[in-house]
């Protein structure tokens, strides 16, 4: 698969409402994310991250402001044209149960030209799948080989874009850590943009370039893992930032007495 330059993605005075204005999931915002990027979006449940992400690829329309991808509006086109460029990874991916490991790749594909049944190898072998996965079910498959797969299906259409939705979030954390930092490998090989949904601000810390922190809508800190760490980001960053560094510290303190 060839490296690709991922698209800018910008956000200009979007926000959504699902009650009429009496309350707003995401409040009013614009912001730039930069081709290439890998951003993270963390945030307590209900903060918003997950309608912000789905207005990217418009399973959520927004109350107000546009969306743009590579400097073209997503409402531009038909949804399902939209969705054909952008990979979608979301927990529990839901694989067609019937269906072997290389048809739920090639699932995707059918839509376009076919040229991916010859890549299904190359697709599991990215993913870090052996090749004899292909023609196994999914539920001959652990959670995180099927995740894996679902990681495979949405880079099979070539997308610039892979939007993720606390994609390793079902999985123990031994195997969360090693889709991490395959998925981060594959990010930077292919040359992908990837907005990725994560509870966790130690995944988000270790896996993204920049780290958007939502609070009841609002962005309300946007830093680089560095400065979030040095304390830069202010008050809703610092405490999401305080459970991994207090875990961290609790741990040397045991390793110290053993
Ligand atoms: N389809 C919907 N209809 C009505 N309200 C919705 C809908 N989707 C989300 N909301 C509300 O919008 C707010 C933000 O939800 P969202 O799913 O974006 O948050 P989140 O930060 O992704 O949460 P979580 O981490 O729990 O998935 C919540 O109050 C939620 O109840």
């Amino acid at each position: 698969m060839d490296r690709k330059n991922g698209p800018a993605v910008s956000f200009d005075g979007i926000a959504k409402s699902f009650d009429g204005g009496a309350t707003f999931a995401v409040k009013p915002l614009s912001l730039e994310i930069a081709g290439g990027s890998f951003v993270a979006l963390v945030g307590e449940s209900g903060s918003g991250k997950s309608t912000l992400l789905k207005m990217i690829n418009r399973l959520v329309d927004p109350s107000t402001g546009t969306v743009a991808i590579a400097a073209t509006p997503v409402d531009d086109q038909t949804s399902s044209d939209l969705r054909r460029h952008i990979g979608y990874v979301f927990q529990n991916i839901g694989l067609f149960p019937h269906m072997s490991v290389a048809e739920n790749i090639m699932i995707i594909p059918r839509l376009g030209d076919g040229r991916i049944v010859n890549a299904v190898p190359d697709l599991l072998e990215l993913v870090g799948l052996p090749g004899d996965v292909a023609d196994r079910l999914p539920s001959e498959l652990s959670g995180g080989q099927q995740q894996r797969v679902g990681v495979a299906r949405a880079l099979a259409g070539e997308p610039g874009l892979m939007l993720m939705d606390e994609p390793f979030g079902a999985l123990d954390p031994v195997t969360r850590d090693q889709l991490g930092e395959t998925y981060r490998a594959l990010h930077d090989r292919l040359g992908l943009t990837t907005i990725m949904v994560t509870h966790d601000m130690a995944e988000a810390l270790l896996i993204a370039d920049r780290i958007l922190v939502m609070s009841e809508g609002r962005v309300a800190a946007d830093g680089t893992p560095e400065a979030l760490l040095a304390g830069e980001g202010g008050a809703e960053a610092n405490a999401l930032i305080a459970v991994p560094k207090g875990q961290m510290a609790k741990l040397r303190q045991l390793e110290a007495r053993s």
